[in-house]
């Protein structure tokens, strides 16, 4: 049993707005031309990197950053974490222009959801709502891959995320590789980078496989024992890994949702 610090639900408690039936609708045929074009380009990866990028700037104290597509300027998507994200910005402006009621908020956000669904990973429940800023926070808040647990926890505890959300949104990385020209890593994680499956986890304990990437922030997860139960859990109980990992990363993408 994996010591589990609670963040209180009130803390939690998203007060969604309410959007009406004829957005639910476009939602419902965004999704759809969403599925095809991950089918139809192979680019899963790069739409959940996306989604956590523009999420992931989130501050819990401050109430600033979060799921509200600020990623879309260059201001943002110029920062160095961000190298290749204009890919994913870019592959989905057709389908902003043909929904355009669909904030660049949740059309992100929703790409996420949809490029782990259709890699056979878990359903996760998507909540529309989310409005566009144009403030974009300024430059580090997303974790540092050359780091170690203390700057994962300082990063995502900032997010207002605990160690479970850590090691489960860390799987993340089942999908997609890393390119030298965008953040000097290379190579995927898993071998098969277009399927979300909890072999992340399993490779993670294997040590180093010959062509396999591990960052300093993935072994950071093997290296601090909190995660590391969490990482074990993961490794044996697929299921146990959808669960947790949908309710973080729904968690996640709706941080902006948090009353103010
Ligand atoms: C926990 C810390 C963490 C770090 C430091 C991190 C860093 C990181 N993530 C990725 C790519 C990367 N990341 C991800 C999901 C991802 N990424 C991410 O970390 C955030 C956003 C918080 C930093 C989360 C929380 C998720 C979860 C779903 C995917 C699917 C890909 C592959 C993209 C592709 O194939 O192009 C790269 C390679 C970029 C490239 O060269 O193309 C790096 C350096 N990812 C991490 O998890
Ligand atoms: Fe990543």
């Amino acid at each position: 049993f994996c010591f589990h610090r609670a963040i209180s639900s009130a803390a939690m408690s998203e007060a969604a707005p309410m959007v009406d039936s004829e957005y639910m609708a476009e939602i419902e045929k965004a999704r759809r031309d969403l599925r095809a074009l991950i089918a139809s380009k192979n680019c899963a990866p790069i739409m959940l990197r996306l989604a956590w990028h523009d999420a992931g700037t989130y501050d819990a104290k401050t109430k600033t950053g979060g799921p509200n597509g600020s990623i879309r300027f260059q201001q943002e998507y110029s920062h160095g974490a961000n190298a290749g994200i204009k890919i994913a910005i870019d592959l989905l402006e057709p389908i902003k222009q043909k929904h355009p009621k669909i904030t660049y908020a949740d059309l992100y956000q929703l790409a996420g959801v949809v490029a782990v669904e259709v890699t056979g990973g878990p359903t996760i429940d998507f909540v529309p709502g989310r409005k566009d800023s144009s403030v974009c926070p300024e430059e580090g808040r997303l974790p540092d891959a050359k780091q170690g647990a203390s700057h994962i926890r300082d990063v995502f505890y900032r997010m207002g995320l605990s160690d479970k959300d850590i090691v489960a949104l860390s799987g993340g990385h089942t999908l997609g590789r890393a390119h030298p020209e965008r953040s000097g890593f290379d190579g995927a994680w898993t071998k098969d980078p277009l399927k979300f499956d909890n072999s992340y986890f399993v490779e993670l304990l294997k040590g180093d496989s010959e062509g396999l990437l591990k960052l300093p922030t993935d072994k950071a997860l093997v290296e601090d024992p909190e995660f590391r139960c969490y990482v074990e859990k993961y490794a044996k109980d697929e299921e146990a890994f959808f669960r947790d990992y949908a309710e973080s990363h729904k968690k996640l993408s709706e941080m902006c949702f948090t009353p103010p």
